[in-house]
């Protein structure tokens, strides 16, 4: 092992010194060995800074860490979560009802199916109008009210999915609420109908403050029109949780409760009955669509050798950015605006899960491990800051996804669908020419440009991902294959990409903040810079009140 990562630093060495472009005149035919395709993607890792010799040293890596041993144990439930000792199961939400390939939990999968005919119940009974308000009304505005992994899925999903068009329409409108600071909800609450309005609480611990904050405040805003908070919480409130005491204690109604399970991670939830609010504005058959897509990349990801495995070559690229290039960005870069909250959705999924520095025995980590995962979308972004990504200082990597087929499903008037699908044309055209000219920097200018103000680095190295289309089943696919290269990427740098204990202190800190900032004396404990913006708070809001 040792002599492969001497190896690979040595080909880090060398890919300093190299272009991009050196590596396409290599002779070999880089198209060939650096593009792979599985089903709808289609992966062009050509622009990568990595040779071939590079590449085997990669995989030889891969073979003697024994990572098919790993996925091994995660598909059979052994307990890959090792400092909470649990399985990782979420690919067992997406699994067809007759699948019996988890002997050691050999229900799960029928729970799984139990949970999600309960909840096409819910869903039918508010697709049909039929879940009324205290006042007797039906339902026309539903706040999803949860953080993090909680809401990022199905708001990236109910964002993406907008052209398949929603058999609810506009008669039933959804809202995402997370931010604890109030925003969201106060300016939600002034336009919503009361007696109209139903809330789900998604929340996997059915603890966490930032939900709970807004959950008190739409609580509180019901009672004061139906006067009374049991018919507040018996007709407004639906719960999904995997603490089912939590959601009874709280006084969620039996038949409004929804469970997941804590072998399902919040940031790999959204399969459970946490895309509640996915089914609500698609229906069960779209949600349905989107788990088989999830379990379809389960089996490519299962059953492919990892030169072929689409989740293992994205992997395998971006340990070595990170890891022997030292890149420590990669930016992701959507040219179809349907997948412009992906970045969001993976900024959680990559850098909660694998932003730790310290390996599953408990030592320190041998490598540099996930880098900064940020983005945008990918045209607006060549507005803002791609004029860093081409002659900043600064090495990124980028990851460009786009759609190809789109508009010409008969589904709008052909002269509109002439005009959008030039848009996406256009989109496209976009979208390649940035990878190259990141790759490639000048050679695509007219002639030698002289003006330094004016030369572009390249070298910058890019992933593209094509997607033959955004159909719900391609979508589930899409994220799935994220996860999986999530997971892998931990096997390679032997960290436990399930838990977020790094979450936690800043958490109880801000309870004795909050108490800090209502009592001066509990101020002493903290730093003197804490103990000065405390103090700042209460001197201005003091003044406010001298003011009165
Ligand atoms: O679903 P919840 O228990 O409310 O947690 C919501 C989120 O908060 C936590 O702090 C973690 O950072 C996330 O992994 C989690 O998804």
């Amino acid at each position: 092992m040792e002599k492969i990562i001497e190896a690979l630093k040595e080909e880090a060495i060398l890919a300093r010194k190299r272009s991009i472009k050196s590596l396409f005149n290599s002779g070999a035919d880089r198209i060939d060995l650096f593009t792979a395709e599985h089903g709808s993607f289609k992966i062009d890792y050509s622009k990568q800074n990595i040779s071939s010799q590079g590449w085997s040293l990669l995989l030889d890596y891969y073979y003697k860490s024994k990572i098919d041993h790993k996925i091994h144990a995660l598909f059979s439930g052994k307990p890959v979560n090792v400092t909470e000792n649990r399985p990782a199961l979420h690919f067992a939400l997406r699994a067809p009802k007759d699948v019996r390939s988890l002997p050691k939990h050999s229900s799960i999968v029928a729970d799984v199916h139990d949970e999600l005919e309960a909840m096409a119940l819910i869903v039918r009974k508010i697709r049909k109008r039929k879940w009324r308000g205290y006042s007797g009304k039906a339902i026309t505005n539903i706040v999803s009210l949860g953080v993090g992994g909680s809401e990022l899925g199905p708001l990236l999903v109910c964002d993406a999915l907008q052209e398949i068009g929603s058999s609810i329409g506009d008669s039933i409108k959804l809202h995402f609420v997370s931010s604890m600071d109030g925003t969201q909800i106060s300016q939600l609450l002034e336009v919503l109908d009361p007696e109209r309005t139903l809330f789900i609480i998604s929340s996997k611990s059915f603890t966490t403050v930032d939900t709970f904050y807004n959950v008190n405040t739409a609580l509180k805003w019901l009672t004061s029109y139906s006067g009374s908070i049991e018919l507040a919480k018996n007709h407004h409130f639906i719960g999904v949780s995997a603490s089912q005491e939590k959601m009874e204690a709280w006084g969620i109604r039996k038949e409004n409760q929804l469970i997941f399970w804590n072998w399902v991670g919040g940031r790999f939830s959204l399969w459970s009955t946490i895309g509640l609010p996915i089914a609500i504005k698609y229906g069960m058959d779209v949600f349905y669509e989107l788990l088989e897509g999830g379990y379809e990349m389960d089996f490519h990801f299962k059953n492919s050798t990892p030169e072929s495995c689409l989740p293992t070559v994205l992997a395998l690229i971006s340990f070595w950015n990170s890891s022997f290039l030292e890149i420590s960005a990669n930016a992701v870069l959507p040219y179809d605006g349907r997948l412009k909250l992906l970045p969001n959705y993976l900024s959680q999924l990559e850098m909660e899960s694998n932003g730790k520095a310290v390996s599953v025995n408990g030592t320190e980590v041998r490598f540099k491990t996930s880098p900064i995962i940020w983005g945008e979308l990918g045209p607006n972004a060549q507005h803002a800051f791609y004029q860093l990504l081409h002659q900043g200082t600064q090495d990124v990597s980028c990851d460009f996804i786009s759609t190809v087929k789109r508009y010409h499903n008969g589904a709008r008037p052909d002269v509109e669908a002439d005009f959008l699908y030039q848009q996406q044309s256009l989109s496209l055209a976009n979208c390649f020419a940035q990878s190259s000219v990141l790759a490639f920097g000048d050679i695509f200018a007219e002639k030698e440009e002289i003006n330094p103000h004016k030369r572009y680095r390249g070298n910058q190295p890019s992933t593209t991902l094509l997607i033959e289309e955004l159909t719900p089943r391609i979508l589930g696919s899409l994220i799935a294959l994220y996860e999986h290269k999530t997971y892998v990427l931990s096997c390679l740098w032997d960290i436990n990409p399930f838990d977020q204990w790094g979450v936690e202190l800043g958490k109880s800190i801000s309870e004795e903040a909050l108490r800090a900032i209502h009592e001066p004396n509990y101020r002493n404990k903290f730093d003197d810079s804490t103990k000065w913006l405390l103090t700042q708070v209460s001197d201005w809001s003091s003044k406010d009140d001298t003011n009165k």
